[in-house]
């Protein structure tokens, strides 16, 4: 976030090495920093062995460890799901979610998991969000603020103390689209040497933000996309998608394929299921017949009640239906979203920070409007 007196992290690697180069230290102490702070991420970065005395004053004038807190944690019952509320420089805060996917319901009741192996973390990259989705909780915040990539990485630092981390989700909050070039460079460090997480490991959603979709194919080789689609047709995008006037579905399914004629890859297509709005069996026909000659695997996504908006969840019934036709009839790669941890407010995505965490956070200061 930006302010007059912050501190950078130590993840902030594009401030750090400029500093490091105009103090003529070379960038390759980086992934020492780095790496000692990872090792002993109590200390301060300060405290390297072998930098030398000019970059240790630079760092400790202008650089911290971790600029950011985990102010509270919460476990779901059946140990799937673990839910970070991280402060940050400020006193602004975001939400950051574990999910177990190999902890089957019940079976680590009392306890989250230890050592899980494909634990995805979910995390955000803006403080709100200015794109006003109509069911979206995040929506109603307007953009509080940007990540930077420190602040990003950061997640993943304290998500990793919880649980070994490999999959990454950039479903919190936030339009990472609109944050462009801290979440490049975040995801950059997470998938260099000190993190090694694979790209393919990664996924970025995004409401559609027609030029950065075309940009990502070529910064950020190997990482998934998801692109948040919600309805076939324009007309009933606009409804549901304000910014869907200004970034038109031909536009988006143009973007789409360029995506696809550079990066090769499958992308995952979120619809959120709205009773009434977007599940009938005409909108199926409708979805099936715009994504059948595409690349594509349709996630069909329960609607969470999000309290600023009076939609109403799809029944399961029907989510099955919707979910036939695009298979059946169209032949369409089409599963559905499986919920996680809604004892404890749901997995990752929407939230409102309804107060600043200065004060004694608690996880109950946020309604969590989380699907996923
Ligand atoms: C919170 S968004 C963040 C990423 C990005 N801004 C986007 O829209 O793709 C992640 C996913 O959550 C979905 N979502 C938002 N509000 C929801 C709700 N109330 N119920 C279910 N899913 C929701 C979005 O549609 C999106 O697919
Ligand atoms: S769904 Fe995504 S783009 Fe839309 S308001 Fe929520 S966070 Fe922003």
């Amino acid at each position: 976030m930006e302010q007059a007196s912050r501190k950078y992290s130590v993840f902030d690697v594009e401030v750090l090495k400029w500093e490091l180069e105009r103090i003529g230290v070379k960038a390759l102490h980086v992934f020492t920093i780095w790496t000692h702070v990872l090792a002993h991420p109590d200390t301060e970065a300060h405290d390297v062995p072998g930098l030398p005395f000019a970059a240790i004053d630079m760092i400790k004038e202008k650089f911290k460890t971790l600029t950011s807190q985990v102010k509270d944690q919460e476990t779901s019952a059946d140990g799937t799901t673990t839910k970070l509320l991280i402060q940050l420089q400020g006193g602004q805060s975001v939400e950051a979610v574990i999910m177990r996917h190999d902890a089957g319901a019940g079976k680590y009741a009392g306890g989250p998991r230890q050592g899980g192996s494909r634990a995805t973390l979910c995390v955000s990259s803006q403080v709100g969000c200015q794109m006003g989705c109509t069911f979206c909780a995040t929506g109603t915040m307007g953009l509080k603020g940007n990540l930077s990539a420190g602040e990003i990485v950061e997640q993943l630092v304290h998500a990793s103390q919880v649980t070994p981390i490999r999959n990454i989700v950039f479903m919190g909050m936030g339009e990472p689209l609109n944050n462009y070039k801290s979440v490049v460079e975040g995801i950059q460090i997470m998938t260099g040497r000190c993190f090694g997480l694979s790209p393919s490991h990664i996924t970025v959603s995004t409401v559609g933000v027609i030029p950065r979709i075309l940009s990502i194919a070529n910064d950020l080789p190997g990482v998934n996309l998801a692109l948040s689609l919600h309805a076939p047709t324009q007309e009933l995008r606009c409804q549901i998608v304000p910014t869907a006037k200004a970034y038109p579905l031909h536009k988006l399914m143009a973007a789409l394929n360029s995506y696809q004629t550079i990066s090769r890859r499958r992308v995952l297509v979120e619809y959120v299921m709205l009773a009434g709005i977007n599940d009938s069996d005409e909108v199926a026909h409708q979805l099936g017949t715009l994504l059948k000659d595409h690349n594509v695997t349709l996630n069909l996504i329960p609607y969470n009640p999000a309290t600023s908006s009076d939609y109403k969840p799809t029944s399961q019934e029907d989510l099955t239906r919707f979910q036939k036709i695009l298979r059946g009839v169209h032949g369409v790669r089409t599963t559905i979203r499986q919920e996680m941890g809604q004892d404890i407010a749901g997995a990752c995505g929407q939230l409102v920070i309804s107060q600043s965490v200065k004060q004694s956070p608690k996880l109950t200061d946020i309604e969590d409007m989380c699907s996923s």
